[in-house]
């Protein structure tokens, strides 16, 4: 049974089932071992003893390199508003249609016991379980990102992480970092608001960031970016609360989401879409594959077309959610990729992680599973459960025929052609101007501008002096007054006085 279908029975703890070893022997006492006389070693047959110490020895399975701690949970999308003027998408096809889902909300850099209330983007991730495929959105909580070159992505989470020497979180190392990479400044200005510690997980939007494609049979499309709104409203966390939080309950927003769901007190997210036909993209004031920019909403309005509840925990955590596994790859007809590089890049990076985290037949595992594929020309390989197609051809074979069904690729406008380059987007006066545009919102919300100065001041003061000079440079980029205050705001609580930075500047950077 796949995991998108509700168990025909949960728990019934009035059966009592017959406890056996793994291969089904019935054991009479599973708190006994098999030893020779009252005080003898133990006996090397005991496969009951040996089969549970070697199955605990190898529970554990790598948690993700990113997006550790998590929490999900089942639901179902509905289209609300026509929009076969844009894609032929089987989901999105008939309004008031209904597609089952998976959902995983996460912390991007804690390990996975880490404190859920942490300033952080946070992860949003849906699976849809499509007539066509599934078909997941790997979103985050922020409709920007820190870079816009994806070789920068493994370099960049390193300096968030441990430091490979403390094995500390290292501000010098996580400020060093961004104040040398600027192109972050907008997702920095996210991040140190109060939108940098939500609420909860269901008290936050969720944003593709990136553009997609969506595309119709004939070939043509549309550029799109896709919102997700919470129907509770956004709510956040100050630093001194989400701080008060994390010491005192750190799986706050797990809890939060599951006690939730259990009440029947659904969450659930209205969804919307942003328009750029290919014409418009061409001359609109912002880079649509620049990862680090915002479509302004004034400029291009938002257009609701559906919306999804979760109304369903799992039954088993690490079954169903440790297990799911997501990737911007995983596509169905309709839908593309456009050409950000940070987006081509993670549709190679997910089904490679997800190889190596949990195997390759990783589609196999109950929540991962389509409502149907079939693909006999993929056999074998570790953990292949799903009958491994059986006596099929395990190639296109004569005697076996099987329907092959015209998905065309989107073909018109984009025809690419140039000599292979490695390059940079050089960081320009342009990367400051939407970070201002927020500094200026937050403005509009009280005590909001702030609650920004003494965030970045509380984690900044515990930089080397360098950084923290180089970073105010960089806020007064965004606005001149916006530097000035937070050095003022910093210095007097750095336990790393400018006085010392001719000496230790460069020291341990
Ligand atoms: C080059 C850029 C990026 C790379 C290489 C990358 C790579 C990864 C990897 C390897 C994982 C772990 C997946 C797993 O083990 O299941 C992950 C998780 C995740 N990433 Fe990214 N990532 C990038 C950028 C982004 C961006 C821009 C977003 C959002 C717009 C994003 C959203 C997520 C989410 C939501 C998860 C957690 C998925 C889950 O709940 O299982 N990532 N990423």
């Amino acid at each position: 049974m796949a995991a998108n279908e509700k168990p025909a029975g949960t728990l019934r703890y009035e059966e009592k089932p017959v406890y056996t070893t793994s291969n089904g022997c019935p054991v009479n006492d599973p708190e006994s071992s098999q030893r020779v006389g009252q005080n003898g070693p133990l006996l090397l047959q005991d496969f009951h003893l040996i089969d549970l110490l070697a199955h605990f020895d190898r529970e554990r399975i790598p948690e993700r390199v990113v997006h550790a701690k998590g929490a999900g949970a089942y639901g179902e999308f509905e289209v609300t508003h026509d929009i076969s003027d844009l894609t032929s998408l089987d989901m999105l096809n008939d309004v008031g249609k209904k597609t089952k889902c998976v959902a995983r909300f996460s912390t991007v850099g804690g390990e996975k016991g880490s404190p859920d209330s942490a300033r952080d983007p946070r992860g949003f991730s849906v699976k849809f379980y499509t007539e066509e495929g599934n078909w997941d959105w790997v979103f985050n909580n922020t409709p920007i990102f820190f870079l816009r070159d994806p070789s920068k992505f493994p370099i960049f989470i390193h300096t968030q992480k441990r430091n490979p020497q403390t094995n500390l979180k290292d501000a010098t190392m996580f400020w060093d970092y961004l104040s040398t990479h600027q192109e972050s400044a907008h997702q920095v200005m996210h991040l140190f608001s109060d939108r940098g510690t939500p609420y909860s997980y269901r008290h936050m939007n969720g944003y593709s960031g990136h553009t997609y494609k969506l595309t119709k049979p004939d070939g043509t499309f549309n550029y799109v970016q896709i919102h997700c709104k919470t129907d509770l409203g956004s709510k956040t966390f100050t630093n001194a609360e989400a701080g008060q939080m994390a010491a005192e309950n750190p799986d706050s927003h797990t809890q939060d989401l599951f006690n939730t769901i259990e009440d029947g007190d659904y969450p659930s997210w209205t969804c919307y879409l942003q328009v750029l036909s290919p014409e418009q993209a061409e001359s609109f004031r912002w880079n649509i594959f620049d990862l680090t920019k915002v479509w302004p909403q004034k400029e291009v309005p938002l257009r609701p077309f559906g919306k999804f509840i979760l109304n369903r925990n799992p039954e088993n955590y690490f079954a169903e959610i440790e297990q799911v596994a997501f990737s911007p790859s995983h596509m169905v007809p309709g839908v593309e990729p456009s050409a950000d590089p940070v987006l081509q890049s993670r549709l190679f990076s997910y089904p490679d992680t997800h190889r190596h985290r949990l195997g390759v037949n990783y589609q196999q595992i109950p929540v991962n599973q389509p409502l149907r594929a079939f693909n006999p020309y993929q056999r074998d390989g570790i953990m292949a459960v799903n009958g491994n197609y059986g006596a099929n051809p395990n190639y296109p074979s004569t005697y076996r025929n099987m329907t092959y069904k015209p998905v065309k690729p989107s073909q018109e406008h984009e025809k690419w052609a140039g000599a292979a380059v490695a390059q940079q987007l050089p960081v320009t006066e342009e990367d400051f101007v939407q970070p201002a545009m927020l500094w200026e919102v937050l403005g509009k919300q009280e005590g909001q501008q702030e609650n920004f100065v003494g965030n970045v001041a509380g984690h900044l003061s515990a930089a080397k002096p360098a950084v923290r000079q180089r970073t105010y440079e960089m806020f007064t980029k965004i606005n001149k007054d916006l530097g000035k205050r937070i050095e003022e705001a910093t210095e007097p609580i750095s336990p790393h006085p400018q006085s010392q930075a001719a000496g230790n500047a460069q020291a341990r950077l």
